[in-house]
């Protein structure tokens, strides 16, 4: 069988950049650098992401899916989509003071993600009740909106 050549040629630079009235948000300060899956490489052909925090105080990211996340052909794997709103939207919790961990995540796929697109994740924190914070969050482009999610989050004990 014949072997496929790996392509390991880096992407050229993408413009992560927000809007106007966020302001960047230092993730690392906050929860470490244990954050690597989607955070780690940030001149890679994986993720390449940014947050900000909105003029309500919201956790944004900018995030560009590189030719690494591929699913189907050209485009976003479900699982790439899935990890991104793991980490954005239990970072979201932590953005707001909880100690979590993500219990359970639940991610309605709504449209193919174009691969090397500069895209946005939006995230509320909608209610927080004894070890129980809940994250609503999806995966935009201006009115098309890629994936979008419930995600539980539940406090670490002794935190
Ligand atoms: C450290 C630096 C990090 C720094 C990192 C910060 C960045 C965060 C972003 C990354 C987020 C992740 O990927 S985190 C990695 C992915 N997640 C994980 O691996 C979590 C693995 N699961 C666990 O560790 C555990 O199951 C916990 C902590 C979630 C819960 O265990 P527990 O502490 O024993 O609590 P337990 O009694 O079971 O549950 C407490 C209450 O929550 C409910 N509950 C628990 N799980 C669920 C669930 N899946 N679906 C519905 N409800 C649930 C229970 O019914 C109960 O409700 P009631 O009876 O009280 O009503």
């Amino acid at each position: 069988m014949e072997k496929q050549e790996k392509n390991t040629e880096v992407c050229p630079p993408v413009d992560l950049s927000g809007e106007a009235g966020w302001t960047p948000f230092d993730a690392p300060s906050l929860v470490g650098a244990s954050l690597r899956f989607v955070s780690g490489e940030p001149d890679g052909n994986r993720y390449r992401v940014r947050y900000y925090k909105d003029d309500a105080e919201q956790l944004r990211a900018r995030i560009w899916f590189g030719p690494e996340t591929e699913g189907p052909p050209g485009h976003a794997h479900g699982g790439a989509m899935a990890a991104v709103l793991d980490e954005v939207l239990g970072l979201a919790a932590w953005a707001a003071g909880h100690s979590i961990v993500v219990g359970n995540l639940n991610v309605s796929f709504r449209n193919l993600l174009p691969l090397e697109q500069v895209v946005t994740v939006e995230s509320e924190v909608v209610s927080a009740q004894g070890r129980k914070v809940m994250v609503h969050g999806r995966i935009c482009l201006g009115e098309t909106v890629f994936a979008e999610a419930e995600c539980l989050c539940i406090t670490i004990r002794d935190k």
